[in-house]
């Protein structure tokens, strides 16, 4: 049988955390947090019920000095309970009414009542007690006509007072922490929880240590700080999204100790535990159709978010069509080339009320083929992320999103998720964003290809690359880099696509060579003056602010070892 010890007394609502924890349990009750956490400790009882929030109380500031203190135990799970107060007084036949001076109730009790109690009994002075039992005791073999408590109604019944107002606060939920002697094992959907020991001064100290959860696109699902009693240095707590095994959580850790508070076990991490969730969710699972680096990308990042993914392809065992009736949402990510035809082969198969998002570089002829194929019912949109599959985050990369009259409420789920990672959102039409991936996508990445070309064709050795590149000629350098360092196939369909943007590239190659002709005639004034003419047409907040830019590059490539982790 397990035990669980936490606040009493029996009926109140650690009790019933504690039963809703584990049904069976034998509960040990306590009038203090230290005793909870002596009990715990010294092996009386398996787990620990501790309130650590509460919607109208905010932060229960005792816990925060409690679990800095635990040495054992880890923060394993929570439990969050709906809290009904009712105010109370003992019955007339127990002694005469009289009117109401003294209120009597636990101190949170009275945090959480404070609005009501300021707005019904003004003039009433509140006794705050550490013991609600013995409280009620007193009450009544005293006969104290002019006392009332505060407390839940099963208590106040149990003790044979009249309800005088039932639910005096609304809103009142309690989060309680469970503490057990073991980490809690990954679940997938979990939430860790850190307290850092008290803090030497430090400029960027806070900022720092965000930024490297930030970093590597964890969220931070809580944040808080305060003055440790006796150094009055500051200690900061921090729940943030995913288990402590997950690697790139280690490693925010291992570096938070390293690198931006420079001591070794100057961070405690309290437990992971399955994620608290309150907010409404309508999508429950997705389904991707193609099962290549972004579909695995983002079913990863969705299935951190708590929803079912599935993924199929033309080698999966589990069908495409077989997958589809499963699912809220399908994902189409093929191959540009095959996007249209995959979509015109499954999109019929949905049915009203699931959503088709298309995740494709190409997104008129694409979406044409989604709103002629599908029911009118099926939701529809195009999303285009612009990194790929080696990037860590979404976060502060751009994204670009194609409504249509037919995305409706799971096409916004997916929209606030990619948002809630961080990524920067653009809303375009189908022509403008097929346009603008001209300027780019196409344009570079055709002009990354033709220069490695280049460079080969002129057997150029590649040391001497990068050590004759200019400030300016190290972009062109850096992105035929980028672009030889994936997936050809990626950048070959990227080329290959059909829509507004192949204007672009075909204006490129006709001007490219009317430039090198004035170049080689020796027309300098020529050159000069259409680029004079170019100046014109960018503005000068444009001109300026990418310069800005620049130099910022400059700095971090010239700042020896480029100041990342190689
Ligand atoms: N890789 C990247 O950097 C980015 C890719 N995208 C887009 O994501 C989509 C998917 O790209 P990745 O996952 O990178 O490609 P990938 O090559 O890694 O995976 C493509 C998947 O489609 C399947 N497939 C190939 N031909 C098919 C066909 N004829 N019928 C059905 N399935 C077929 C493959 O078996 C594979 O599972 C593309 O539309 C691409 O433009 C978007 C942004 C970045
Ligand atoms: O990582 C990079 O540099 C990319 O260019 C990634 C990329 C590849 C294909 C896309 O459709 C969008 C972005």
């Amino acid at each position: 049988m397990v035990r669980i010890a936490t606040l009493g007394p029996k009926g109140s609502d650690g009790f019933h955390a504690a039963l809703q924890y584990a049904p069976e349990a034998t509960v040990l009750l306590f009038n203090r947090i230290s005793e909870i956490v002596d009990a715990f400790s010294s092996n009386s009882a398996d787990y620990a019920i501790i309130p650590v929030y509460n919607t109208r109380e905010g932060e229960v500031k005792e816990y925060f000095r409690l679990v800095s203190q635990l040495e054992e135990g880890y923060w394993i799970d929570n439990v969050v309970l709906p809290i009904h107060l009712s105010l109370a007084r003992l019955p007339i036949s127990e002694g005469s009414h009289q009117p109401l001076q003294y209120i009597v109730g636990r101190g949170s009790v009275f945090r959480q009542c404070d609005e009501y109690i300021d707005g019904h009994f003004p003039e009433a002075t509140l006794m705050a007690v550490q013991d609600i039992e013995s409280a009620f005791q007193e009450i009544k073999s005293e006969k104290r006509g002019n006392y009332a408590v505060i407390e839940s109604e099963e208590l106040v019944k149990e003790f044979g007072f009249e309800l005088i107002e039932r639910e005096v606060v609304s809103h009142n939920r309690t989060r309680f922490a469970v503490i057990g002697k073991n980490l809690a094992p990954s679940t997938g959907y979990d939430a860790t929880a850190m307290i850092t020991r008290p803090l030497r001064d430090r400029v960027g100290m806070l900022a720092d240590i965000l930024g490297e959860f930030t970093r590597r696109g964890i969220n931070i699902l809580d944040l808080q700080s305060e003055n440790d009693i006796k150094t009055q240095k500051l200690r900061i707590y921090i729940e943030v999204e995913g288990h402590i095994a997950n690697r790139s959580m280690r490693e925010a850790v291992e570096r938070l100790e390293r690198v931006v508070i420079q001591e070794s076990d100057s961070l405690k991490v309290l437990g992971s535990f399955p994620r608290v969730d309150m907010r409404v969710k309508k999508i429950k699972s997705f389904g991707f159709i193609g099962s290549g680096a972004m579909s695995t990308w983002f079913a990863d990042r969705l299935q951190n978010e708590g929803y079912e993914t599935y993924i199929t392809g033309r080698s999966t065992e589990l069908r495409p069509e077989d997958m589809i009736d499963k699912v809220d949402v399908v994902m189409i990510c093929v191959p540009i080339s095959v996007t249209a035809a995959t979509i015109a082969q499954y999109g019929k198969m949905l049915r009203g009320g699931q959503a088709l998002i298309i995740l494709a570089g190409e997104s008129e002829n694409t979406l044409q083929t989604a709103m002629d194929t599908t029911d009118p019912a099926v939701e529809i949109m195009f999303v285009h992320n612009l990194w790929g599959p080696q990037a860590i985050s979404m976060k502060d990369k751009n994204a670009i999103i194609v409504r249509t009259p037919r995305s409706g409420s799971f096409c916004s789920e997916f929209e606030a998720f990619m948002y809630k990672h961080g990524a920067d959102i653009y809303q375009d039409s189908p022509r403008k964003h097929d346009l603008l991936m001209g300027v780019g996508q196409k344009l570079p990445t055709t002009i990354s290809v033709a220069l490695a070309k280049t460079l080969s064709q002129h057997n150029i050795d590649c040391e001497d690359i990068s050590s004759h590149s200019t400030l300016t000629s190290i972009y062109g350098i850096l992105a035929m880099a980028r672009v030889h360092n994936q997936n050809p196939r990626t950048y070959a369909e990227i080329m290959a696509t059909k829509g507004d943007g192949r204007k672009i590239v075909q204006s490129f190659a006709k001007n490219l060579l009317e430039i090198v002709k004035l170049a080689e005639e020796g027309k300098i004034q020529e050159i000069s003056d259409m680029m004079e003419e170019n100046r014109q047409f960018m503005t000068p907040q444009f001109l300026q602010s990418r310069m800005k830019q620049a130099k910022a590059v400059d700095n971090v490539l010239s700042d020896g070892g480029l100041k990342i982790d190689l």
